[in-house]
């Protein structure tokens, strides 16, 4: 698809081409490292939904391993694209099993330190279904990445600051004490993308990685009774938020997170703020150098 005059004034486009990126998106995740120093001490990283490339590029332009040498980057994506050094090319779906697989067997059963995902479908235009659709793709990557993060790891994803945004930050918290949503400058106004920030990855206690999807398949119940315990109950809340299996009577974290937490979002202008009211967490919104923090979630219980 041709470039059209609005992208090529753009300053980011601009200033891409010039620094031999393969796509403007390069400065959004170098924005994010300024805000969060994501980088920090990552040997090996997974850059989910990868094509063309450009965050795989900041990834091996900007990770160093234990004494200068490279970190290790696995790039993932249903496309393929062109070789870049130092980046190992999965051509594969983040949903498949097979994929999480052959990223554990590149870094020899080490789990990574980071993992992003700038996914997207292809939008339609019908706001409601391209949110819906970003939404299943950001879930599909925090599935993929509860097999191969390490304890403490950071999680990247864009998400769409859609009306049920908050229902995905609880899923989120499921996972990560420390969820923030950030906005850096070079990510355009005029859309409603954002990039959540999850840090400390710490999944609940006998969660079980599953690439299953119970509510996805023809036979939902049969999927749905090969898992037990928390993962009973978290896979499908994860997967599409459905509570059907959520016993009262149980204590599993999930309970604690969802129970009383009150969100509200306003969209103002441009620009969306989300503020968390409740046991999930204060809002806060904080202007910084290169990216706007929308929201941070805590763990308060
Ligand atoms: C916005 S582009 C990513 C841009 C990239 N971060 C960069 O900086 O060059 C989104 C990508 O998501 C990929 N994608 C969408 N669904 C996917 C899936 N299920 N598995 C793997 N990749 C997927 C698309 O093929 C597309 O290349």
């Amino acid at each position: 698809m041709g470039r059209s005059s609005k992208d090529k004034r753009d300053i980011y486009y601009r200033l891409a081409k010039e620094g031999g990126w393969r796509a403007r998106s390069a400065f959004k995740l170098l924005q994010l490292d300024q805000r969060f120093q994501l980088f920090q001490g990552v040997r090996r990283a997974v850059d989910l939904c990868a094509a063309p490339g450009s965050w795989s590029q900041v990834l091996s332009r900007h990770l160093r391993g234990s004494e200068g040498s490279p970190a290790q980057v696995v790039a993932v994506d249903l496309q393929a694209m062109a070789p870049l050094p130092g980046v190992l090319q999965i051509q594969g779906d983040i949903t498949k099993a097979s994929t999480a697989q052959e990223i554990q067997r590149h870094f020899e059963g080490l789990p990574a330190d980071l993992v992003v995902c700038d996914g997207a479908p292809d939008v339609t235009g019908l706001h409601d279904l391209d949110e819906y659709i970003q939404a299943q793709l950001l879930l599909a990557a925090l599935n993929i990445t509860t097999h191969v993060l390490k304890r403490g790891g950071t999680f990247v994803a864009k998400i769409f600051r859609g009306k049920d945004v908050t229902l995905l930050y609880s899923q989120l918290r499921l996972f990560f004490p420390d969820v923030t949503c950030a906005k850096p400058r070079s990510s355009r106004n005029s859309s409603i993308e954002a990039f959540v920030v999850c840090r400390g990855y710490n999944p609940p206690e006998g969660f079980v990685p599953t690439m299953d999807n119970p509510l996805l398949e023809p036979e939902a119940g049969l999927a749905l009774s090969r898992l037990s315990g928390p993962s009973r109950v978290i896979v499908p809340f994860v997967a599409c938020g459905d509570l059907s299996a959520f016993d009262p009577d149980r204590t599993y974290p999930l309970q604690r997170s969802v129970q009383g937490a009150s969100c509200e979002d306003s969209v103002q202008g441009s620009t969306c703020e989300t503020s968390v009211q409740g046991p999930l967490g204060e809002g806060m919104s904080v202007q910084g150098p290169e990216c706007e923090e929308l929201s941070r979630l805590s763990l308060l219980d």
